[in-house]
């Protein structure tokens, strides 16, 4: 098989300064200033023609430093790299100047790329379409959004029908419909026989859509290999990194710098189909559940068929939250948490069942009711509420008054009733009212 890619010994070599001032002593005075940092210590790796190699690693491990060199925008500092045909760099932004507009940018790419003007013309249309820009093209492009940026530099460089393409999350920053009609076109270009390098922190689109996977680490190559060799063992790596605390992670981090042998307890992933189960065991339902945060260490997922896009859970804790979907994926539960009684309003994620205690959330009626404040308890902006759903945190001042009930709830086994008290709406227990 020919090979479209080969990467031998690459290192690239930058240097950190402290501040400007010994940036420019080291101008000045060359090689007594600054840090020298290897942000790629010696790669190697080798794609034949055809094959669409994903390139996987937490942050700053060299996925983008790599993909550049590759593309000839960045050089090495040492090592070869040779590419059998024309290569096109897609990242947010790459090569765009910002000045000029979205159309002037087309001409001066294809310009450069050796177009002539004819056929320059011809192009265009078909870019403009592609990159959903036709309102905002003769704008500069200053004035796009990152997403804007990233699917005219999508549309541009697939137009030049190039041998290899190199994707550099350029997916992550459009819309999701977007990034389908980009999966699409790089399916084609697959189908094409195309060599792609492919650049994403998207665990489910790397499995959709990559042969091989290169494993980053520090700036080394960790595994290169099959996908579904690859990804279940990184996927395991990435729940381990996600728990461990910063200080195992510095010296994760010393050992792999500087290749001493130390095991570190990272869990062996079960060798599974993961492509076909992921897709054949999700199912999703509606429900009706309150919820709130229960574990120290948990996370909020965009979706739960992708574990690497997630935010730490903690700025959502001691409140409460609407639950309406459940999905089982791959036999575990998650729960998406939303601060409104909708699974499309106000949502704030996927979590882990494990991480969140619930109960059942079922709205009895909603009959006008009046009760009379005993003093005790709290007034909450949602039922079964916590801390932070707080509207009064006492209702001692109000003890004697009426509460005029326009909704009655139940929470698990409790009756809560909602009314205006004192021009603000609230939540109040049971327990806290008699008739
Ligand atoms: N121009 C530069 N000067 C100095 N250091 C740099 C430069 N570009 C990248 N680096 C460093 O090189 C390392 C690798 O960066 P790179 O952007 O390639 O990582 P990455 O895997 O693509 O990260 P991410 O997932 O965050 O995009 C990082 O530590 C980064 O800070």
């Amino acid at each position: 098989m020919d090979k479209a890619i080969v990467v031998k010994n690459v290192k690239k070599k930058y240097k950190l300064y402290s501040g400007t001032r010994e940036r420019i002593l080291d101008i000045i005075v060359p090689g007594r200033f600054g840090e020298e940092f290897y942000a790629l210590s010696g790669i190697d790796f080798k794609a034949d023609m055809g094959e669409v190699i994903g390139f996987v690693g937490i942050n700053g491990s060299g996925k983008s430093t790599l993909s550049n060199i590759i593309a000839g925008i960045v050089p090495e500092s040492s090592g070869t790299v040779s590419t059998n045909g024309q290569v096109a760099l897609i990242a947010v932004s790459a090569g765009l100047k910002n000045d000029l507009t979205g159309r002037d940018n087309i001409e001066l790419k294809l310009l450069m790329l050796g177009l002539s003007k004819d056929e320059i013309k011809e192009l265009e249309p078909e870019i403009i379409e592609f990159a959903e820009l036709e309102k905002f093209i003769d704008q500069p492009v200053k004035s796009y959004s990152s997403g804007m940026k990233s699917r005219l530099g999508f549309a541009i460089s697939v137009s030049v029908d190039p041998d290899i393409l190199v994707i550099d999350e350029a997916l992550s920053v459009g819309d999701k419909a977007f990034a389908e009609k980009c999966l699409d076109k790089m399916k084609e270009f697959k189908q094409d026989g195309k060599t792609m390098i492919f650049v994403s922190h998207s665990i489910g689109q790397m499995k959709r859509f990559c042969d091989k996977i290169l494993w980053l680490e520090f700036g080394k190559v960790k595994e290169y290999g099959a996908v579904q060799e690859v990804m279940p063992k990184y996927e395991a790596f990435l729940d381990y990194w996600k728990k461990i605390s910063k200080a195992k992670r510095e010296e994760y981090k010393q050992n792999v710098i500087n290749n001493k042998e130390k095991t570190f307890d990272i869990p062996i992933p079960e060798v599974v189909q993961e492509q076909e189960k992921s897709i054949e065991t999700i199912e999703e339902r509606a429900i009706s559940r309150m919820g709130i945060i229960n574990q120290e260490e948990c996370f909020i997922y965009n979706t739960p068929n992708d574990l690497n896009v997630f935010k730490s859970a903690h700025p959502y804790k001691k409140s409460v939250y609407y639950i309406k979907r459940k999905i089982t994926y791959n036999d575990e539960i998650f729960y998406l948490l939303s601060n409104q009684p909708s699974a499309k309003s106000d949502v704030i994620g996927w979590m882990k069942a494990k991480d969140v205690k619930t109960r059942q959330h079922t709205t009895i009626d909603e009959d006008n009711k009046t009760f009379i404040i005993i003093g005790t308890g709290k007034g909450f902006n949602r039922p079964w509420g916590s801390e932070k759903n707080y509207i009064y945190n006492t209702l001692n001042k109000y003890k004697n008054n009426e509460f005029h009930v326009i909704k009655t709830d139940r929470v698990g086994k409790t009756l809560w009733y909602y009314g205006l008290l004192d021009d603000k709406k609230v939540w109040i227990h049971e327990n806290d009212l008699k008739d």
